[in-house]
């Protein structure tokens, strides 16, 4: 198993590829959100492992007029990946500008079920092509993403079974699936098969484990007894120090350690 820490959300009072060296020198991979406009030469120069990046900029994958844009820009996002070496691709049911919903749904339909499916196992077969996998990643709608369609962690999942495409994954994001449906250990366990990578955060204030409601020891001592061998990345704020919230996440997941020194 590896962990890894999301650039976006922690040391942010440095510039981005020092955050990025400090993550990898700390020990973890690293995950990065959108990469336009970042400088790619000098993120592969830290020598950190990129675990995943943003894998569309423009379109809903749910949404029949949009979902093509989603596919395309994925496509142009494909020798970014592949030039930082990140393997998993992250897209949303919805497309987000500034994490709120560009075109806020509150009803699902059957037509959008199937463009979901449909679009997720174009990805699938795009990535394959490429060497990369994209993950859907569940949102929560109460708090952070209104107006996200098909966000719930059961819906991503759904819709990746029904992909069932193998380079069409889970980004299981069991902060946003706290705050919307709970149940987090039986949840880790039915989705297991469709992970391509965890991601996590504590409930309230989405900081590192142990600051808030999630008993993410438990949980993670579900995931090994599961024998998930995959990513989870911290995509969570400090609550106070940077170095502190890492070394947090690390304990949180330490049951790995301790199987496989
Ligand atoms: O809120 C999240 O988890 C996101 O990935 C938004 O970019």
């Amino acid at each position: 198993m590896r962990l890894a820490v999301c650039a976006e959300m922690v040391f942010t009072d440095l510039p981005f590829v020092e955050r990025v060296k400090r993550i990898h020198e700390a020990g973890f991979d690293v995950e990065i959100w959108d990469s336009r406009g970042k400088d790619l030469q000098a993120l592969k120069a830290t020598g950190a492992v990129f675990s995943s990046m943003t894998g569309y900029s423009a379109g809903s994958l749910v949404d029949p007029d949009t979902a093509d844009d989603v596919v395309r820009t994925a496509e142009a996002l494909i020798p970014t990946a592949l030039e930082l070496g990140v393997s998993r691709m992250v897209v949303h049911p919805g497309e987000l500008v500034d994490g709120r919903a560009a075109r806020p749904v509150y009803r699902s339909t059957g037509r959008m079920w199937a463009t979901g499916a449909r679009t997720l196992e174009r990805l699938g077969r795009l990535g394959e092509r490429h060497g990369v996998t994209f993950c859907l990643e569940n949102l929560n709608t109460i708090l952070d993403h209104p107006g996200i369609p098909l966000a719930r962690a059961k819906d991503t999942l759904a819709l990746v079974e029904a992909a069932a495409h193998p380079h069409a994954r889970m980004m299981l994001d069991l902060y946003h699936a706290q705050l919307g449906e709970g149940n987090l250990i039986e949840l880790v366990r039915s989705a297991l098969p469709y992970i391509g990578e965890i991601q996590v955060a504590d409930v309230p204030g989405r900081c590192e484990p142990g600051t808030g409601e999630i008993n993410y020891g438990a949980v993670a001592r579900a995931l090994a007894d599961a024998g998930y061998e995959g990513t989870v990345g911290m995509e969570a704020w400090a609550k106070d120090d940077s170095t502190a919230a890492l070394d947090a996440f690390r304990a949180a997941f330490s049951v790995y350690a301790e199987e496989k020194p």
